[in-house]
């Protein structure tokens, strides 16, 4: 008669061997590690084709932070050593360093044991080879912020387009208000551009604005400075902190900016060259002043410069701000 013990230690033995065949044979690696001794008692041997390192070198929980990407390692030692104490099951992402130096995503799931008393007696896992969804993730979010970069860039010349000028405008407006700091605005307008347009072509056109865009840009030196297209031929400078003086300096380096080009236009009633017209603003924000009466005060001026002749800057003055913010346009 056989010994029934026999039969259930080796029918045992025979389940270990199957779970042993199976944890070995997924592509997400087993682990096990005491909690006392802080040492693995088990790697699955696949780590080795993953990472490189021998499976007997993964002896200490050291070892396993030592692998870890530099930059990824306080966060994830730190949030799983303190899941553990508090025996809560979790999982971390983060790099794990290969054998030859390179690094692979790694996603940790971890389940904590509990010893009959509560105590924690070990920690077995799982990491799993993340390194696709990753790339995938990363692409993702590279194509989001090239999305929301193209959303507020202009298609023709590359500089900001209205929707960038009119968020940034809300946000400056608040900053000026809540600080007592001053905020100016430069319309820019290219003076009779449909004749342009008439005399030399729509593509001509188009090379004109992109060049004067691109000048504006780049003599906008302060970094929370905005230069933008407002509209078709109409460009606007934001430059949050700037007082009268300048804004000004600023509206009057666009004309000489302008002039410098030397964009040929002529043509019955317009000069030789491609001028603007300029409208330039600076607002103290005080409570129930807004920053569209503020746009539209400076438009005005725009309009101004225009009657008057082209070709000039017409300032909003500080005395008639509050009356120039509500008067309607002519
Ligand atoms: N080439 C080109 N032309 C544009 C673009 N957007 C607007 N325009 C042209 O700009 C011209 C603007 O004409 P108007 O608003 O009459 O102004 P203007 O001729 O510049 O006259 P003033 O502003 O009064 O000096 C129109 O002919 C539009 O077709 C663009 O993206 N490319």
């Amino acid at each position: 008669m056989p010994d029934p013990d026999d039969a259930t230690l080796r029918e045992a033995l025979a389940d270990a061997d199957v779970y042993r065949t199976l944890l070995e044979s997924t592509r997400a690696i087993p682990w096990k590690i005491d909690w006392a001794s802080m040492r693995f008692t088990y790697i699955g041997p696949q780590i080795e084709s993953l990472l490189g390192w021998p499976q007997a070198s993964w002896s200490t929980v050291e070892d396993w932070a030592a692998r870890m990407h530099p930059e990824d390692r306080e966060r994830v030692v730190g949030f799983c050593v303190a899941q553990s104490q508090a025996g809560v099951d979790h999982e971390a992402d983060y790099r794990a360093m290969t054998h030859d130096g390179r690094y692979v995503w790694i996603r940790d799931v971890v389940h904590v044991v509990r010893r009959a008393d509560g105590a924690v007696d070990s920690l077995v896992g799982f990491m799993f080879d993340i390194s696709e969804r990753k790339k995938d993730e990363e692409e993702l979010l590279r194509l989001h912020r090239e999305l929301e970069r193209l959303s507020m860039t202009d298609g023709l010349t590359g500089i900001a387009n209205r929707r960038m000028f009119d968020t940034r405008l809300g946000t400056e407006w608040k900053a000026a208000r809540e600080g007592g700091k001053p905020l100016s605005l430069v319309i820019v307008d290219i003076d009779c551009f449909k004749q342009y347009n008439d005399a030399h072509g729509h593509v001509a056109g188009d090379e004109c604005l992109t060049r004067i865009g691109g000048m504006l840009q780049e003599l906008s030196q302060r970094p929370g400075d905005v230069v933008a297209r407002f509209g078709g031929e109409e460009f606007i400078l934001l430059l949050p902190g700037a007082d009268e003086t300048a804004a000004r300096e600023v509206a009057e380096a666009c004309v000489r900016g302008i002039a410098r080009l030397r964009i040929p236009h002529g043509g019955p009633g317009v000069g030789d060259i491609v001028t603007a017209s300029l409208g330039v603003g600076t607002a103290r924000p005080a409570a129930g002043d807004t920053a569209r009466d503020f746009l539209a005060a400076v438009d005005r001026r725009l309009y101004d410069a225009k009657a008057r002749g082209r070709n000039r800057i017409e300032v909003l003055e500080q005395g008639h701000r509050a009356a120039a913010l509500r008067a309607p346009r002519p």
